[in-house]
This record gives structure tokens, C-alpha cells and sequence, in this order.
């Protein structure tokens, strides 16, 4: 089968990997399924002619085991007369028709033409014939991926069918790698910079592969294979579902609460370490202290410091409660390619998405480790789908994980603090993840009055200063006792402690340095 043998006899081992598990879900729904009760949903674009060859080397593969399992000389035509279904509608391109026919005609599919939407279709469809399971194209990316599974139900309120998505975790990268080493046709708009294809009304050539100059009359772009970063696949797509790009945008995604905290003039954050060692005294944990210094000199205010269990269950609950009342997550521990490194997992959890393979994470770990360190299946490189975006900083090996309001630090030390904090300041200069604030302005007067003898007088003060964050603590039972003034208006910081001073006598209290 020539599919087969072209995919075996390359070198390249990430497409043989995606190729065997794709096959292996192939030949699992022909196991399950009687052939009568599949379809291929084919449309002539990329990921279903990508599909459609899988499926002929997945037919006969599957068919090459029965006949050796049931030891009889099976007598079947070479090819895979899979029902076909093609929803063909009046916005199509006309190459894109041309070559589902076309395709059709090469490899004897019985093809239908369904001229209805999807939804009323599909129930056309099932109402008349018995179809279990439906073969799409669908890869993680796409809008419409999300959840979903090798082995997916169709959503409630449609028909139903099981969805199957053999190439879902395939990459841009991959899809082509595959076209392009078995030499198969594809539809002629990918040559023309045509990199995703909806209808002729939302979909333009992929501006990231035009040569020369645009305002010459006819603008030429380069094929489809050569776009370079396959997450802007969909740039040609008027109707993209763009990712947050911006701060603001940043923000609206991030819920009303930090809409709020904006206009209130703070921004808080909640700090999670991640370590059973932690919990169990055998190892000290200096990073979260030295972050609460690091974001209140952002002006940000720190709500919340927690230590959990490397227990995916565990982070996810922790996650899922301080995403929702904080602007900002940090995250550190529990990162790397041990068992006890959960904490991406758990992250995606508290998303309540899956984590899938991210292709351009896995390049900086490959880059890092070798081919030897990760393999063509890396674990470390599987991260929160839909909802991770990459800090990237030069000096970084590896970018930092942000999910959402979610960051996700591999500090595991004080020095690893600040260069990645750096990295995500520098990062905030130029439309970066934290919105810097005016910074906090702390004094600290230390005195040797008792905590009965100035407890009422702080109280006062607090209704007093309702701007200013007021508290106390001591360094040992017997004092002294240090009385912090913190706010964002240096004077009002400076009356409220000068005015401490005078009414107990400016003797009784020395200015110190804490923190
Ligand atoms: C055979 C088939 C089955 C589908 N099943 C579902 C489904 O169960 N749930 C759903 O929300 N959409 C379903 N869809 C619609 C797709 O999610 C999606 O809207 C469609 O593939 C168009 O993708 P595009 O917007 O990228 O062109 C189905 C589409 C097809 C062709
Ligand atoms: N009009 C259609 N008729 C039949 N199947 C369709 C149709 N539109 C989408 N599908 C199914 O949904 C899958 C995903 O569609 P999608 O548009 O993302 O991929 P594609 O068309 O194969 O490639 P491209 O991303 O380049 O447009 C297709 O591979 C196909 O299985
Ligand atoms: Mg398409």
C-alpha cells in the first residue's frame, strides 16, 4: 500500500508516530463499526485529504489483519469504498468542488452531495440510512476541537453519532510533512497561499505568505506548506476566533474582577507553591516570600499564599478558586518530567480542558535536551489546550507557561526568581502579561509601647485612613512591636505615621527596614 510505504520509508519519526496512532484509531473504528455504518465527512480540504489517505491505509491494513486472523484468503478490491459525504454549499470555492469530485472519481468513493447545513443534514441523513460513526478532519485548533477526543459523541442537540478525529493532535507541520512525503494532490488554492478554507466569503490567501508588495495588481504568495508558524494557519479566515492579544483583551478574558480591581486602582494575586517536600519540612521555601516583595513593588497586592500537595486533584482545586478571585496565579513546583510534576496537569484540569501536545513548546525542549531527552512523544510538551500562551524572553531556554491569569514559573530558586520575573517585566514593557501599577510606598515604625496601650488608637486609625493598609506585628511576646503604614500616596503614608508619632511622643518610635 503506497501510503503505508511512504510514511515507513521516510526518516521522519514524529510523522511515522502521528501516523501509526492515527491508523491504530482507524482500524479501531473499522473494528467496532460495520463498514456500512461509517462515513467520511470529505470536503477537499487539507485535513480531509489528509484523512481520506489515512483511511484507504487504515481500510487496508485492517483488512491485511482479519485475513491473517481468520486464516482465510479474503477477496476484497483494493481501495476504500468508504459513504462519502461532502455538505456542499453555494459559498464554496470552485477549486475546492472541482477537487472534492475529482478526488472522489480517483479513489471510487461513493460520494453525496448533501446541500442542507450541517445539523439538518446529518439528521437527513441518519433518518435514512444507519450511520454510527462519521471520520472528520478535526485537528486541536480548530475552533470547534475543543473537548473532544479520538472518540467523540456528536454534541447533545445533534443527531446521534460518534465523532471520529484521527488526526486531532496532528500540527499544521504535520499535516504537511504527510501531503508532501507521499506525494499525494491536494486542492490547487493551498499553492496559492491558502492555508485554511472556508467559504469564498471569509476566506482570503494567508497574508504571511504574500511576495513582494501588495499594492502591485496581482499580489502572489507562496504555497501553503511554506507558512513557518502553523498556530496562524487560520490568518486568511475573516471569521478567526482571535487569541488575547492585547493587555486589555488580556483582562476582558480574565473575567469582570480584574476590570474591578483596575478601576479600584489594585491588582491582587494569589501565590501557589506546588511541593509535598514543602509539606513535609524536608525542604524551605523562600520564593513565594521574595514574589510578594517583587509584586508589591508593582503595586499589586498579594491576597493569598498557599502550599499544596503534588496531587493533580489537589492543584486544580487550588488553581480553580484563586484564578477566580485573583487578577494574577504564580505558580512554581511540580514542573518537569517527573511523576510528581503535575502542576500543568492540574492547571488544565482547573480549566476543565485536556492538555494536548503544543509543537512549538516542544522545539525549546528539544532544543534544551536533544531528540534523547524528550523523544518523539514528549510528555513536558503537552500543555492546557485552548487556554496556554508562550512567554517567550531571549534569555529564557524554555518560555514561561501562562494560562489565562495563570502563570506558571520553574523558579525553584531565589536567582531563577529574578530572571524570570525580569524576563516578565520586560516582557509587560512591550503589551506584556502584568499591568504595572503605581508601586506601594511601606514604612515601618518600630516601639516599645505595649499592644494594649496602642490598640485602640490603631483601630481609630484605621477608620481613619481608609486609603492606607495599617497593621502590626511582633518580633518576639515581649516586643517590640513594628506598625506598618502601606499605600500608593507617599504623603498620606507620611501624615498617618508622623501623626502616631506625636500623639505618644515622637521618642517612643524609630523608623526601620523590613523585608
Ligand atoms: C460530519 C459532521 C459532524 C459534526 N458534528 C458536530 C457536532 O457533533 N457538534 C458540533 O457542535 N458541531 C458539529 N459539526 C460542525 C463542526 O463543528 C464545524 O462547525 C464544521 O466542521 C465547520 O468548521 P469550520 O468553521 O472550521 O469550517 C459537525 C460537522 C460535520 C461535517
Ligand atoms: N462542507 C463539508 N463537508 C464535509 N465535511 C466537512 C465540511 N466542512 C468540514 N468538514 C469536516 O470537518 C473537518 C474539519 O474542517 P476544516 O475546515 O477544519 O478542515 P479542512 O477543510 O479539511 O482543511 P482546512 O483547515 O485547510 O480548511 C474536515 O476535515 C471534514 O472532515
Ligand atoms: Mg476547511
Amino acid at each position: 500500500m503506497e501510503i503505508d510505504e511512504a510514511v515507513r520509508q521516510s526518516t521522519d519519526r514524529r510523522l511515522q508516530t502521528k501516523y501509526e496512532s492515527a491508523v491504530y484509531v482507524i482500524q479501531r473504528a473499522f473494528a467496532l463499526y460495520a463498514f456500512e455504518e461509517v462515513a467520511f465527512s470529505f470536503n477537499g480540504g487539507k485535513d480531509s485529504t489528509v484523512l481520506l489517505h489515512l483511511l484507504r491505509a487504515g481500510y487496508f491494513l485492517h483488512k491485511e489483519k482479519t485475513k491473517t486472523c481468520n486464516g482465510i484468503q479474503m477477496n476484497y478490491k483494493p481501495g476504500c469504498p468508504i459513504r462519502t459525504i461532502y455538505f456542499e454549499s453555494p459559498s464554496a470555492f470552485p477549486e475546492i468542488n472541482s477537487f472534492t469530485y475529482e478526488t472522489a472519481n480517483t479513489y471510487n468513493l461513493p460520494l453525496e452531495i448533501i446541500r442542507l447545513d450541517f445539523k439538518g443534514g446529518l439528521e437527513a441523513l441518519l433518518n435514512e440510512k444507519p450511520i454510527k460513526a462519521i471520520f472528520l478532519g478535526t485537528r486541536i485548533g480548530d475552533p470547534n476541537a475543543v473537548g473532544q477526543e479520538q472518540f467523540s459523541p456528536s454534541s447533545p442537540g445533534w443527531p446521534p453519532f460518534m465523532r471520529v478525529n484521527p488526526i486531532l493532535d496532528w500540527s499544521y507541520r504535520d499535516v504537511w510533512a504527510f501531503l508532501l512525503t507521499c506525494k499525494v494532490q491536494y486542492c490547487s488554492l493551498y499553492d496559492q497561499g491558502y492555508t485554511s478554507i472556508g467559504s469564498i466569503y471569509d476566506t482570503v490567501p494567508n497574508a504571511l505568505l504574500s511576495i513582494g508588495d501588495s499594492s502591485t495588481i496581482k499580489e502572489k504568495f507562496r504555497p501553503a506548506y511554506l507558512l513557518a508558524d502553523g498556530r496562524l494557519e487560520r490568518a486568511g479566515r475573516a471569521k478567526r476566533i482571535a487569541p488575547p492579544t492585547s493587555i486589555d483583551d488580556n483582562f476582558v478574558a480574565n473575567g469582570l474582577k480584574s476590570m474591578e480591581s483596575c478601576l479600584s486602582g489594585t491588582l491582587t494575586a494569589a501565590i501557589v507553591a506546588i511541593g509535598d517536600e514543602i509539606l513535609l519540612g524536608a525542604a524551605e521555601e523562600h520564593v513565594s516570600s521574595a514574589l510578594c516583595r517583587k509584586l508589591q513593588a508593582i503595586g499589586w497586592t498579594t491576597m493569598h499564599v498557599s502550599v499544596v500537595q503534588n496531587d493533580i486533584d489537589a492543584v486544580a482545586e487550588e488553581v480553580e478558586h484563586r484564578k477566580s478571585t485573583n487578577d494574577m496565579v504564580f505558580l512554581f513546583g511540580g514542573v518537569g518530567p517527573l511523576h510528581s510534576d503535575v502542576t500543568v496537569a492540574g492547571v488544565a484540569k482547573a480549566f476543565g480542558v485536556r492538555t494536548a501536545p503544543d509543537e512549538e513548546f516542544e522545539e525549546y525542549l528539544t532544543h534544551l535536551m536533544g531528540e534523547e531527552g524528550t523523544g518523539n512523544r514528549n510528555e513536558m510538551a503537552q500543555l492546557p489546550e485552548g487556554v496556554t500562551e508562550l512567554l517567550h524572553h531571549q534569555i529564557l531556554s524554555v518560555p514561561l507557561i501562562k494560562c489565562q491569569n495563570v502563570i506558571i514559573l520553574s523558579a525553584t530558586n531565589l536567582s531563577e526568581l529574578e530572571k524570570e520575573w525580569n524576563c516578565l517585566l520586560e516582557l509587560t514593557s512591550s503589551s506584556g502579561p502584568l499591568l504595572l501599577m503605581a508601586p506601594f510606598v511601606t514604612k515601618h515604625l518600630s516601639t516599645t509601647l505595649s499592644d494594649v496601650k496602642i490598640s485602640k488608637t490603631l483601630s481609630a486609625f484605621c477608620l481613619e485612613f481608609p486609603d492606607l493598609y495599617i497593621g502590626c506585628y511582633r518580633k518576639s511576646r515581649k516586643g517590640p512591636l513594628i506598625v506598618s503604614f502601606r499605600g500608593k500616596d507617599e504623603a498620606r503614608v507620611d501624615f498617618a505615621r508622623q501623626k502616631l508619632c506625636q500623639m505618644y511622643g515622637s521618642e517612643l518610635f524609630s523608623e526601620v527596614n523590613c523585608g
